[in-house]
């Protein structure tokens, strides 16, 4: 097994065995966390995503930003440009589905799709990061393809602390994020 592989592996394994109760005073800190940066960057429209497989919670966050009237997309697996994601405007009535992944998107509809270059940020999800801004996700590619975009905007990757790792290994393909949103930290870059 590869490095990489392997630090998914073990950060996979950990943020799966945090306790519920762990995992939700997290997605609560992480509510406050996002208000708060949104607040300040004067953000109007974010991409999101709904976590699985132990990520830290954002449910509580995007109620919190519809409350405080910023605009929520999430990404949804493009139909057919492999590898590639979409953003859809996301709201309470939004209809949803399951993908391939057993994650909850938004069906497709393409009046509610939102072009990269009107987001003002990506949050994304995340197995492992550094403080360097280095980002290791599952492994399909799917954020870097997106964020290696001309038009995309400032991305900052959403984890628990314990996703931290000293110094990750970076392939050509990697893009760096512009900081990290933990429950109880935001690292700038
Ligand atoms: N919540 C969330 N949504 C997201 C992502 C994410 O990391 N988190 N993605 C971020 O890119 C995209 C989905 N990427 C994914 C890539 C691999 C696997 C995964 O479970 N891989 C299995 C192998 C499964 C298979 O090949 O069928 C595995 O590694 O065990 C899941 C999601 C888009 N949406
Ligand atoms: N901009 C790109 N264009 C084409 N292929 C890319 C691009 N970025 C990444 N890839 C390919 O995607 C594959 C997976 O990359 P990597 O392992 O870094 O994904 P990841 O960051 O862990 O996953 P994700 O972004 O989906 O969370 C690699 O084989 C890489 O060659």
């Amino acid at each position: 097994m590869d490095t990489r592989q392997a630090i998914r592996q073990q950060m996979r394994d950990a943020r799966r065995a945090l306790s519920a109760e762990q995992q939700t005073q997290a997605e609560h800190q992480l509510a406050t966390q996002l208000v708060n940066f949104c607040a300040l960057k004067q953000l109007s429209r974010v991409a999101l995503y709904l976590s699985f497989d132990g990520e830290i919670g954002t449910k509580a966050a995007i109620q919190a930003l519809w409350q405080a009237d910023v605009q929520v997309a999430l990404p949804i697996l493009h139909p057919f440009s492999q590898g590639h994601l979409l953003f859809i405007d996301y709201r309470p009535d939004t209809p949803m589905r399951c993908n391939r992944y057993g994650i909850q998107e938004p069906q497709l509809d393409c009046s509610a799709v939102i072009p990269l270059a009107q987001l003002d940020a990506i949050f994304t999800p995340l197995v492992a990061f550094d403080s360097r801004g280095n980002r290791l996700g599952m492994g399909g590619g799917f954020y870097d393809r997106t964020l290696a975009s001309d038009h995309a905007p400032k991305a900052y990757g959403l984890a628990h602390p314990i996703q931290e790792q000293r110094a990750l290994p970076v392939e050509s393909w990697d893009q760096p994020l512009h900081g990290i949103i933990t429950s109880d930290k935001i690292f700038e870059l």
